[in-house]
């Protein structure tokens, strides 16, 4: 299994012997990985170990790392498979194995270990063991098999529902499946199908298989995000929907109030179910009351019946019935994106839930996005001391990330020192994007966790990424910090100011509306066009008397900037959040490919073959788009994007009606075809929805992201001046 890349447990095949008949266990292996069996188990009852060893080296080599390999039951057979340098990635052991802990003690991190568990003992045994200890469970039987005697009762895919809603592990479902059964298995939340007879028994095993892996991929749910989730979807356009589910904080500081307060101050929509009532205020929680967890499931489900969610965020969760209830309604609610904030210990040290309920928090773990545990919560979950240096944090946080499959959000705010660094912790994606800001020095700091984490949940979705949403979540709470104790709210530590970036003089500013924005960012460029329009290129381009060779060297430049610039338009339509707007970018990226290289191949020639070396301009420009989409997610990138369309259309339809210099109307013009391409209706068409939709996004940003926005924007708008001042410049031809 290669570290860091998700195993498939798609397609399982578990060999019989006996069922492969004559044509042996090592063909029925290698046709079936070949039609689609993404993981092979060895299972053979009655080998010795040498036979077992000869049977392994045999499958090893047939399967030749297209498909992930494990032996049942034999520990033993993987270890000294390896000390001969055999290929087997792991084992998988039933109820009466070798110990899990001993085989995962024996084969290391990033060895698989499956394990057999049909029943809520089973589930509680492995709740109970060290994160990343199992990777898998084998849930089964579906039905009764004659491939397995000694098979235990038959759970159908009502009992393996069930057993796969209440783990986070990854489950396979096996016993008697079938073809006809995949779909709905999938849909039970299984992570696989493992089946002996219907491949090992077909006339054909590799188009068994096909069917099997065609039938897994058929019953994909919508296009995935993250884990298995629905893309966000949104109701109003650009409007986050958010659940809070956690305590209420009657003094406003924390808890639902805060929950809410984060999520309207950043644009979303905010709902509440109350998972528990504290008695608390700026010096303390005098008591707790927690309502029955029936309750709070009437409260989910009573949101979840009616209106589409777009985000959760998960705060105090009391006891292990509420977290119960929580995971089973996330299980069958699936939101887009959840993100966990788990309150396990107070400001004093604390710990604030029993084991039970830790345990049952673990669990939740793999059904949430992202998790932001402060330092002592982290060690908590990470089954170790509180980390006293930020590298300490970090470790812990990718033990976390790994071993439950979910984004970490290490935060040192706890640690001393002139900084504050945070951390996105992505095990599964290896990835650690560090983000660091200096001390904010305040009382006021009651309920900053419970707004930060509210806070990434509706960025998450209105900036269509994880990391401009911590990014900009931390960007908005520095600013609540800094003016917290302006509310003079309480003798202890006072809240956060949620609207400080909105407020001012007393009155709310309101967001600039579409049109604002975009008569703002136009005559923020006026000077550059004015600029563009005067170049000796742009004059040229009007009376005609622009050399062919430097349109040409144009033409060939700009050749290049298009086809780069059609994958920047792809990664716009990748990071759009809904999908009309991730249609409009990709016919963009298109269009950009098909119409424009099109042109510049009735002159340039081939537009497979780039005819020239990019120059200083050029290679400038794309690397700003480039560092526009890395950087600041989808808003910063359509932002990028936008001078491209808008500048070339306006100086089109100008230059065609004439008012550069009647020349540019005459049909018999030397450059007719470049004007009546940048002058087309169908350019301005498209050029105003790229502006509406450039603008919807920046209105509903906050300002801090509207800015980001506009400085991008601004850049390109430089960039596209350099590009056309670089041509019939003197030297340009070099
Ligand atoms: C994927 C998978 N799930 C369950 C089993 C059954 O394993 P076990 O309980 O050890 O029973 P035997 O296979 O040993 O009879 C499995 N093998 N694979
Ligand atoms: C190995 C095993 N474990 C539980 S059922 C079973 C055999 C499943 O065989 P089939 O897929 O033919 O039902
Ligand atoms: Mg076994």
């Amino acid at each position: 299994m290669t570290p860091g890349h998700p195993l498939d447990l798609s397609v399982y095949l578990v060999t019989d012997a006996g069922l492969c008949g004559e044509r042996g266990v090592a063909d029925v292996v290698s046709e079936a990985v070949a039609g689609g069996v993404s993981i092979v188990q060895l299972r053979d009852k009655h080998a010795t170990s040498e036979q077992l060893l000869v049977q392994l080296a045999e499958l090893a080599r047939v399967i030749d790392g297209r498909a992930a390999f494990v032996v049942n039951d034999r520990l033993d057979a993987v270890l000294a498979a390896r000390r001969r340098g055999i290929r087997v990635d792991g084992v998988h052991l039933g109820q009466g194995d070798a110990a899990v802990l001993e085989a995962r003690a024996a084969l290391g991190p990033d060895a698989i270990v499956g394990l057999t568990a049909n029943t809520p003992a089973h589930l509680a045994a492995v709740a109970e063991l060290p994160p990343g200890t199992v990777t898998y469970l084998g849930v089964g039987v579906i039905r009764p098999t004659p491939t397995k005697l000694d098979h235990p009762p038959a759970l159908g895919i009502d009992g393996f529902a069930e057993i796969a809603a209440a783990t986070g592990l990854p489950c396979v479902a096996i016993g008697g499946v079938g073809l006809a059964d995949v779909a709905e298995l999938r849909r039970a939340d299984a992570a696989g199908v493992a089946v002996v007879s219907a491949i090992c028994a077909a006339p054909d095993p590799s188009a068994a298989a096909r069917e099997f892996a065609d039938g897994w991929a058929a019953a994909a749910p919508m296009p995935t995000g993250g884990r298995g989730r629905a893309e966000p979807v949104k109701g109003m356009p650009g409007v986050p929907r958010v659940l809070s589910i956690a305590g209420s904080d009657p003094s406003g500081g924390a808890g639902i109030q805060a929950d809410l307060k984060s999520i309207s101050a950043l644009g979303g929509y905010g709902m509440a179910a109350i998972a528990a009532l504290t008695a608390q205020n700026t010096r303390g929680v005098r008591s707790v009351h927690v309502p029955p967890a029936a309750f709070l499931a009437e409260q989910l489900d009573a949101i979840s019946d009616d209106i589409d969610i777009d985000a959760v965020k998960i705060g105090m969760l009391a006891n292990a019935d509420v977290i119960d209830a929580v995971a089973s309604w996330l299980r069958r609610v699936r939101p887009p994106v959840v993100v966990l904030d788990p309150v396990m210990v107070a400001t004093s040290g604390d710990r604030l839930l029993d084991l039970d309920a830790e345990r049952a928090l673990r669990s939740l773990l793999p059904l949430a996005d992202l998790v932001t545990p402060n330092i002592a919560e982290l060690a908590v979950l990470a089954e170790t001391e509180p980390a006293t240096a930020w590298t300490g944090i970090v470790a812990q946080a990718e033990v976390v990330s790994a071993g439950y499959g979910v984004r970490v959000l290490a935060k040192g705010g706890h640690l001393d020192g002139a900084t504050v660094p945070d951390a996105l912790v992505d095990a599964v994606n290896a990835t650690i994007v560090e983000f660091s800001g200096d001390r904010i020095e305040t009382t006021a700091t009651h309920g900053t966790g419970c707004s930060l984490s509210s806070a990434i949940a509706t960025l998450r979705i209105s900036l269509g990424g994880w990391e401009p949403a911590v990014d900009e979540a931390r960007r908005w709470l520095r600013e609540s910090l800094r003016h917290g104790e302006e509310l003079h709210v309480g003798g202890g530590h006072g809240p956060v100011h949620h609207f400080a970036g909105l407020w001012s003089r007393g009155g709310i500013a309101t967001a600039p509306t579409a049109s604002e924005v975009e008569a703002a960012w136009w005559g923020e460029i006026a000077e550059l066009r004015a600029r563009i329009d005067s170049l000796p290129f742009v004059r040229g381009l009007a009376d005609g008397t622009l050399p062919p060779d430097v349109f040409e060297e144009y033409l060939a430049q700009d050749a290049h900037y298009l086809r780069s610039y059609s994958r920047v338009l792809a990664e716009a339509s990748r990071l759009a959040p809904e999908a009309p707007e991730q249609a409009f970018w990709a016919a963009c990226a298109q269009h950009c490919l098909d119409g424009e290289l099109e042109h510049h191949h009735d002159r340039l020639g081939d537009p497979g073959v780039d005819p020239v070396r990019p120059n200083a301009v050029n290679t400038a420009y794309l690397d700003h788009l480039v560092a526009s989409a890395a950087r600041g997610g989808y808003a910063e990138l359509i932002a990028a994007v936008l001078p491209c369309f808008w500048i070339y259309d306006d100086l089109g339809r100008r230059l065609i009606a004439g008012d550069l210099g009647p020349a540019a109307r005459s049909p018999e013009h030397p450059y007719a075809d470049w004007l009546a391409m940048y002058g087309d209706p169908a350019f301005e068409i498209t050029t105003r929805q790229a502006i509406d939709t450039v603008m919807a996004v920046a209105s509903r940003s906050t300002p801090e992201v509207r800015g980001r926005m506009l400085r991008a924007f601004r850049r390109s708008a430089e960039c596209e001046l350099a590009f056309f001042a670089f041509h019939a410049a003197p030297g340009c031809r070099t």
